[in-house]
């Protein structure tokens, strides 16, 4: 079976631009990638703010017609009730918003989430119709101690222990040591565990969902290594941190196709 797997570039925003700055600054991206001739359906690029910008984010996109996608940067495993705090699936889904993150290492190792609540949350996602972007990555610890994939791959199968084959997902590959580093992986290294995420996901899911399967690579992505990355046959996006809260950064990382030598 031939599986084409249309690129996916996410910009992770992280707790940066509030309400008022995400309008500008969405605005000026959208006018970027529109001076640029950017074809929307050959790279899909999705911007994650902060929930409190998801609104207005929701209002411009639908206003203007944007052709990017909406993600959110969390979810709690819980529907609704006395969860001071916590966002439910069901209110990001009223927003229209597609994609949701989860596992990332910031709250992993910040507030402490488990492959247990990991795993509630994908199943929460998919209960509203969310798509897990599902986060995976070893510390330099775990490096060195256990090799480049043991880690991700354990993390991968204990967030898909309740996953049908048929729900969508898409996996980001985070090696920790290569967060906000400034030192990304080497598209050698990444391929190698994406490689592995994609065995996992063949044993866990079958072929056919694991062909169909978006697996980004993220660790100090920027415009200078992203073609090299996407080179590699089993890293099909990025999710991008830092890089993308710089408009012609961000704007220049979805436009990799054109860079020279691509
Ligand atoms: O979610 C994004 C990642 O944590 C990567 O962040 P970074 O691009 O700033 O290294």
């Amino acid at each position: 079976m031939v599986t084409t797997r249309t690129p996916f570039i996410a910009g992770n925003w992280k707790m940066n631009l509030d309400h008022l700055q995400s309008i500008a600054f969405v605005q000026k991206l959208a006018w970027s990638l529109k001076d640029a001739k950017h074809d929307y359906a050959s790279v899909e690029t999705a911007i994650f703010p902060p929930f409190t910008d998801l609104r207005s984010v929701q209002t411009l996109i639908d206003a203007d017609r944007l052709e990017l996608s909406l993600g959110a940067q969390d979810l709690s495993p819980s529907d609704s009730g006395a969860y001071t705090g916590d966002i439910s699936g069901a209110f990001l889904a009223r927003l229209d918003v597609k994609y949701v993150i989860v596992g990332h290492s910031e709250r992993r190792t910040i507030h402490g989430e488990t492959d247990e609540v990991l795993a509630a949350k994908v199943a929460a996602a998919h209960r509203h119709g969310l798509v897990p972007v599902v986060c995976v990555g070893e510390t330099a610890e775990d490096l060195e101690k256990h090799g480049p994939s043991a880690v991700p791959v354990a993390q991968l199968r204990a967030a898909l222990s309740q996953v049908p084959a048929s729900a969508e997902i898409v996996v980001a590959y985070e090696p920790v040591w290569a967060i906000g580093s400034g030192q990304a992986a080497t598209p050698d290294q990444a391929e190698q565990v994406c490689a592995a995420l994609r065995s996992t996901l063949v044993e866990v899911l079958g072929a056919d969902a694991a062909a169909a399967t978006r697996i980004l690579y993220g660790g100090s992505v920027k415009s200078s290594n992203i073609a090299a990355f996407m080179r590699e046959p089993n890293v099909d996006g990025a999710l991008v941190g830092g890089a993308s809260l710089d408009i012609p950064e961000f704007a220049s990382i979805v436009r990799y196709q054109h860079h020279v030598g691509v």
